[in-house]
């Protein structure tokens, strides 16, 4: 028996689902897309079994429908599979950022012999479409569901079962709570990102400088105000309560700041850079697309077109085995530019010695 999982919205999240699924005995995923090109693609670039424009043909008979949609979009969705005649058990999923509004429209309908949980993969990029979906996106992420009560154990179980393709860490959330939590330490950030750009890119307009100078603390900390507008649309104006009380608590450590400027408080910020470094030390690493421990080396690298595949052949012509490579824009935390990670210690210990002999800075 396959197990049919419809995906609607196949994006950077419904792709890299669609990835981890597809291929695995007893699963087929099919695609559902609002435009003919896409649907197209989607099958063409091997990311789905089937896609198809109709809504109804994607549905039917479907085990598990994950909507993966913008979230200003996710209610209408939700209502429309309520009126189809779904197949007995089936699980409808989605990947929203935001889980408050959803769950409150799912409890509203009358949703026969079907099940919803809400779902959000804690995981993702400034990249949108497609073509930047990758089957490890999810891999040592926190995937969060937030069922509600009354839903059976063994709909949750099962969910939670398919979910492993994604190798994610399931956690069981309130959707409310979510919504605070998440709001805080993802959604108030691209606030914040955008709102830097911005402000830089006035100052731009009128001197260039500030754009060619720019370097490693402005681009780490903008990456993700190159999101997407109309997802970030939709979540912020979904999550506008939360947002609003956490920007009147932002103006506040922005205020405490300007006045630790005005009173030239050395102490003060020394005292607040403290406190930032020893929570941020602190945060759980999370490196996504290693399951398994890894073994590191980080080498300082010049600027040179090619550096990459020069030092990756390098290593390949003696049989090291390289299992990921990671350019670190930052120099903070470690003091390389390049990660270059290995399964083996003994591969990591050949891979140093050959560097150091090619006269790279190699740290371990
Ligand atoms: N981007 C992230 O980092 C991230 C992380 C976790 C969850 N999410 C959530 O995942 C969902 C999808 O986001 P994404 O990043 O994959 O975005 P995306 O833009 O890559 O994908 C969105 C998908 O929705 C479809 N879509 C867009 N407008 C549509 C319309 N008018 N009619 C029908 N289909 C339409 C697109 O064709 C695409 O397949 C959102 O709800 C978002 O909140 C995003
Ligand atoms: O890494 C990124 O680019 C992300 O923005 C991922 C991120 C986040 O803020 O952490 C963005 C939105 C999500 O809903 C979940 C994850």
């Amino acid at each position: 028996m396959t197990t049919k999982i419809a995906i609607f919205g196949v994006g950077l999240i419904g792709g890299s689902l669609a990835l981890c699924f597809k291929g695995r005995e007893g699963l087929s995923v099919v695609g559902h897309a609002h435009r003919p090109e896409s649907a197209e693609k989607y099958v063409s670039r091997g990311v789905v079994d089937s896609a198809t424009l109709s809504f109804e043909e994607a549905a039917l008979d479907a085990d598990f429908i994950f909507l993966c949609v913008p979230v200003g979009m996710l209610e209408d969705y939700l209502l429309r599979l309520s009126k189809l005649p779904l197949k007995k058990g089936c699980i409808i999923t989605d990947v929203g950022s935001t889980k408050a509004s959803i769950a409150e429209c799912a409890s509203s309908l009358d949703l026969q012999d079907v099940h919803f949980i809400g779902g959000h993969p804690m995981a993702g990029s400034e990249r949108s479409g497609v073509e930047a979906a990758s089957s490890l996106l999810f891999e040592n992420a926190y995937y969060v569901l937030t069922p509600p009560p009354g839903v059976p154990e063994e709909a949750y179980e099962s969910l939670k079962a398919l979910l492993v393709h994604t190798r994610a860490q399931i956690v069981r959330l309130d959707p409310q709570r979510h919504d605070e939590i998440v709001g805080a330490i993802s959604h108030l950030p691209h606030i914040i990102a955008v709102a830097l750009v911005n402000q830089v890119h006035g100052y731009d307009s009128g001197d260039s400088l500030y754009s060619t100078l720019a370097a490693g603390g402005f681009r780490d900390i903008t990456r993700i105000a190159s999101s997407e507008p109309v997802i970030w649309r939709d979540i912020l104006l979904n999550n506008r309560e939360v947002m609003l009380k956490l920007l009147k608590d932002w103006n506040e450590e922005v205020s405490s700041f300007v006045q630790l400027l005005e009173n030239a408080d050395g102490e003060g910020i020394e005292e607040a850079f403290k406190e930032a470094n020893g929570f941020r030390g602190k945060l759980p690493e999370r490196r996504k697309g290693m399951i398994t421990p890894l073994f590191d080396l980080h080498i300082d690298v010049p600027d040179h077109p090619g550096i990459i595949g020069r030092i990756a052949t390098e290593l390949g012509d003696q049989g090291i085995n390289l299992s990921n490579v990671q350019i670190i824009e930052s120099r903070e935390d470690v003091p390389g530019i390049m990660r270059l990670s290995f399964r083996q210690e003994c591969d990591m210990e050949r891979a140093k010695a050959l560097l150091q002999r090619r006269d790279y800075t190699v740290y371990v």
